[in-house]
């Protein structure tokens, strides 16, 4: 194959002369000239050529051909430092080929061509498009068709638009209308535009395969279309995890070449029944709260959760709860081992292996439908109770502007499992000082109340007499002041035996009569304290306390690649800066 798309030959881009080379994999151009003593070739992979057409064009503003017919233009992905993006913001680069005959110019553009369909197999021919044209700052439909729509008619993709009238209509067409033909489908908005592709993708690929998702043991089918997103919402947070950038032409062109980045997804039940799906939070105290006292301030726009977020840390509060977890392989590897998820991640693909054991020998990563935990056991679950600032899981980092190392910086995308973080009551300056880790690079589980646990599994309840204290408690009603103080960690009990910790922080809770005198800190504590919180599930308030969620290894694809190692797009931009916005990249 390498062989028979092999082509070289002298070729020039404006006045300079140039020798060009398509090998299987990359089309690379070096300048023929005694001055270029050091011989910089600008190399693009083949798989990141996004068309090459006749004449010499441009498609913005818009598209202009002059049609001389020895004359071809390659477009590609151009990496761009600008922002302190590290490379992660794309581009697209565009370079006018003249050859010495039009029979070169024929041969140019058709070898071109076969290797882009040789070496980019997932390249999308035909997408459904979605468009909120309420979400974020209400900009979606001026986004897809002025940044996007060109992008694909270049790419030669051709795409179903429509711009949805209600909430829940996207998920609803995933779920019940004709999908023949498609190769993925595309969200123009939020990270609540994003979970209702998956919620219809998933729900559709369950019930065509039969399968009953109330059930939290059974194996669900991965969906077989991808998922683009196009960043138009007030929070992109699944966007950034895994693209790196919120920046809508940089997405158009990840889902332009066909990249695929699988995505663990979480299913949370509430008695035998399937609430929802997460891949990002499922979050219990502080973060359902702060969701909760943010739909209140709706009309502040984002602003609403830095508002939320300073309420509800003055409002000091914790929740007792049982957490259970079923501990994920330690060997394969660690929340806190300070290695980060980055594209082409070696702890996901050998989590592609273990849990798709089969794909290799049938050709299809979908023909698969052993269990997921038919390759290793099922392990011993973990029980431990008291009271909690927060509890969190996450099947990714989460990481987002906000936070851009995340919840858990070392969590996988598509490694099978999630991350729980337990927050135990604290003093409110080191609950602080844990929230505050978030923005910047210090380890936010290097605290003595924190504890973060690789896991496949987790169920949390209430300790008996608090479950009918429905969740209506904390979305708007009364509370009081609490009668008794309330503590640290009473008892942890791990695998049935019973065990009494010590206190987790020198700091103690503040007492009621310390409340009263330092009523700034105690702030809203004082006028009410619920004793159930709410779950926030990827943005959404869930409306049960107790719940059981399953993480399920690669059950989506995006069109992404994750986060690419930002010190090689670093040293790429340099040298491309240094050739003159020429795109050089090293491999
Ligand atoms: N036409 C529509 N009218 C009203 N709601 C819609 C419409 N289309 C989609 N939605 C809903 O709007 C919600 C928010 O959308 P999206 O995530 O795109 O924007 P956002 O601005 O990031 O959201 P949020 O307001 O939650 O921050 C989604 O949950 C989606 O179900
Ligand atoms: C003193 C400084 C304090 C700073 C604290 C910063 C903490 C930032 C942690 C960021 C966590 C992001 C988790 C992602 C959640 C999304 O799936 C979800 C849907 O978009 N967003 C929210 O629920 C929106 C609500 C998010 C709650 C913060
Ligand atoms: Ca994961």
């Amino acid at each position: 194959m390498e062989t028979d798309l092999r082509l070289e030959s002298s070729l020039w881009v404006g006045s300079k002369r140039y020798r060009a080379v398509l090998t299987g994999w990359h089309f690379n151009w070096t300048e023929v000239d005694k001055k270029n003593r050091d011989k910089k070739t600008i190399s693009v992979p083949v798989a990141e050529v996004v068309g090459v057409e006749e004449g010499r064009v441009e498609i913005l503003p818009q598209k202009s051909v002059e049609d001389k017919d020895k004359d071809f233009t390659v477009f590609y992905v151009k990496r761009s430092s600008s922002g302190g993006s590290s490379g992660l913001l794309w581009r697209l680069g565009r370079t006018q080929f003249s050859c010495p005959s039009r029979v070169l110019r024929d041969q140019w553009t058709k070898h071109l061509r076969t290797a882009l369909k040789t070496h980019s197999p997932l390249r999308p021919h035909r997408l459904l498009v979605f468009i909120n044209p309420f979400g974020g700052k209400k900009k979606g439909r001026k986004i897809y068709h002025s940044l996007v729509a060109p992008l694909f008619e270049l790419a030669g993709i051709s795409s179903h638009v429509i711009v949805t009238e209600r909430a829940n209509q996207a998920r609803d067409h995933l779920l019940k209308k004709d999908l023949t033909g498609f190769d993925g489908v595309v969200c123009v908005g939020g990270d609540g535009m994003f979970s209702e592709m998956l919620h219809g993708l998933i729900g559709r690929t369950q019930q065509e395969a039969g399968l009953c998702e109330n059930d939290p043991a059974v194996t669900l089918q991965p969906c077989p279309l991808h998922i683009g997103i196009i960043p138009a919402g007030s929070t992109d947070c699944v966007c950034y995890a895994t693209v790196g950038v919120i920046d809508p032409v940089t997405s158009a062109l990840h889902i332009v070449i066909g990249d695929s980045q699988p995505l663990d997804v979480c299913s949370v039940h509430h008695a035998s029944t399937l609430v929802r799906y997460s891949v990002s939070l499922v979050g219990y105290g502080f973060y359902g709260d702060v969701l909760a006292e943010s739909e209140k301030h709706r009309w502040m726009g984002p602003l609403r959760y830095d508002y939320s977020g300073t309420m509800v840390y003055l409002s000091n509060r914790s929740y007792a709860g049982i957490v259970q977890y079923l501990p994920a392989d330690p060997l394969l590897s660690s929340p806190r081992d300070k290695t980060r998820c980055l594209s082409g991640c070696s702890v996901c693909s050998r989590s592609t292996e273990r849990l798709f054991p089969h794909a290799a020998d049938s050709g299809s990563l979908y023909s698969s439908n052993l269990s997921q935990f038919s390759s290793d056991s099922e392990g011993e679950w973990v029980s431990v109770e008291g009271r909690f600032r927060c509890v969190s899981l996450t099947c990714m980092s989460s990481s987002c502007p906000r936070s851009p190392l995340g919840l858990s910086p070392s969590a996988h995308l598509a490694d099978g499992t999630g991350d729980l973080i337990l927050v135990w009551d604290t003093h409110p300056l080191g609950f602080l000082k844990f929230l505050y880790r978030h923005t910047s690079t210090q380890d936010q589980f290097d605290l003595p109340f924190v504890e973060v646990h690789r896991v496949k599994a987790v169920r949390f309840s209430v300790p008996s007499g608090k479950e009918e204290e429905a969740y209506e408690e904390i979305v708007g009603q009364s509370g009081g002041i609490e009668e008794e103080e309330r503590g640290y960690v009473e008892t942890v009990s791990r695998s049935g035996s019973q065990q009494h910790l010590a206190e987790r922080d020198t700091g103690r809770q503040m007492t009621n009569e310390q409340k009263t005198a330092n009523p700034f800190l105690c702030g809203l504590c004082c006028s009410k304290s619920p004793s159930v919180s709410v779950w926030n599930c990827d943005g959404e308030i869930l409306p049960f306390t107790e719940i059981l969620c399953r993480i399920h290894g690669q059950l989506v694809r995006l069109y992404a690649r994750g986060i690419e190692d930002g010190t090689a797009a670093q040293h790429c931009s340099e040298e491309r800066d240094k050739c003159e916005r020429r795109c050089i990249l090293h491999k």
